[in-house]
């Protein structure tokens, strides 16, 4: 059978400390993909909201719009950004998230855009599951008050390694993405995301290896750095995890860059070890990977 991961690759998970100015944002996330991708990243990954702050009351403000795509560059100064960072990088880029104003609608959406290394843009996910809780005396948050989800999944094909997934933040909570992304034949699960300080000790690492370990393939998450004075403070610890679950590499709170060689070949090694791709009964339960499943907008 072929490899799900054709070749071995870098991985760079980009933590970046972000501020108000989106401008700067945008000239430090270059500065610190050229240095993932000097380190031999070949697919690099930003923040969720890695260009403003994060919060409800800054989506509105900081939204750029991309449709008709593309976008000119007074609608999305980001998408020009990463497109001509991919180019100049020759990585692929996946973008975190921005928030997104689709014109058409006066709807906003928190967004992910990845790029080839020829600056095409390869792929849009729009965060499907929205982050709304509300734990007493800790956070509340509610991104439906102001934000619109996504309806598709995102599988994106990187013609020299395989199919990646990207998803956001809280989608990561719902493992029928995962399951069905991995089913499909994605090696890597990417998902851009910023838990905070209650979630983050709670589930961050957690969600992140019960992805790698149900699914049995690389999982990548990529949080902003931790600020003390923003009004949301975001976990950190970005982290690369393995086919066999086992934290490979992890940021601390602060920013960083982790370069992280995905192997081909050892998501067959671990699904030799532990055969449960093969022991599945579908005869007693239905596969979540069939039936009608939407990847296109
Ligand atoms: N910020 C999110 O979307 C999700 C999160 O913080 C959590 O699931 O916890």
């Amino acid at each position: 059978m072929a490899q799900l991961l054709k070749k071995s690759v870098k991985l760079a998970l980009v933590q970046l400390a972000s501020t108000a100015d989106k401008a700067h944002n945008l000239s430090h996330a270059r500065t610190k993909v050229l240095e993932a991708t000097s380190a031999g990243a070949k697919i690099v990954v930003l923040p969720e909201c890695f260009n403003s702050p994060y919060g409800t009351k800054y989506f509105p403000q900081y939204a750029e719009t991309l449709l008709p795509s593309p976008p000119t560059e007074k609608q999305s100064p980001t998408f020009h950004a990463l497109s001509k960072l991919a180019k100049e990088a020759n990585a692929y880029i996946v973008g975190g998230s921005i928030p997104e104003l689709e014109e058409k609608t006066d709807k906003l959406y928190n967004t992910s855009l990845t790029f080839a290394p020829s600056g095409e843009l390869l792929a849009t996910h729009r965060k499907v599951h929205l982050f709304d809780i509300d734990i007493p005396g800790k956070i509340k948050f509610r991104e439906s008050d102001v934000l619109s989800p996504g309806n598709k999944l995102t599988l994106i094909d990187l013609p020299e390694y395989g199919t990646i997934a990207v998803a956001i933040c809280y989608d990561i909570r719902f493992p029928e993405l995962a399951t069905i992304a991995a089913r499909k034949g994605a090696f890597l699960l990417l998902y851009p995301g910023a838990f905070n300080l209650t979630t983050g000790a709670l589930h961050w690492e957690l969600q992140a290896r019960a992805r790698a370990m149900d699914n049995q393939v690389y999982v990548g998450l990529c949080s902003p750095a931790r600020d003390m004075q923003a009004e949301y403070n975001a976990w950190g610890h970005s982290m690369a995890v393995g086919p066999n679950a086992e934290v490979l590499q992890e940021l601390d709170e602060k920013e960083g860059v982790v370069v992280q060689e995905l192997q081909a070949g050892r998501i067959e090694e671990v699904r030799k070890g532990i055969p449960v791709y093969e022991q599945r009964r579908f005869d007693v339960y239905p596969d979540v990977s069939e039936g009608k499943i939407k990847f296109e907008g």
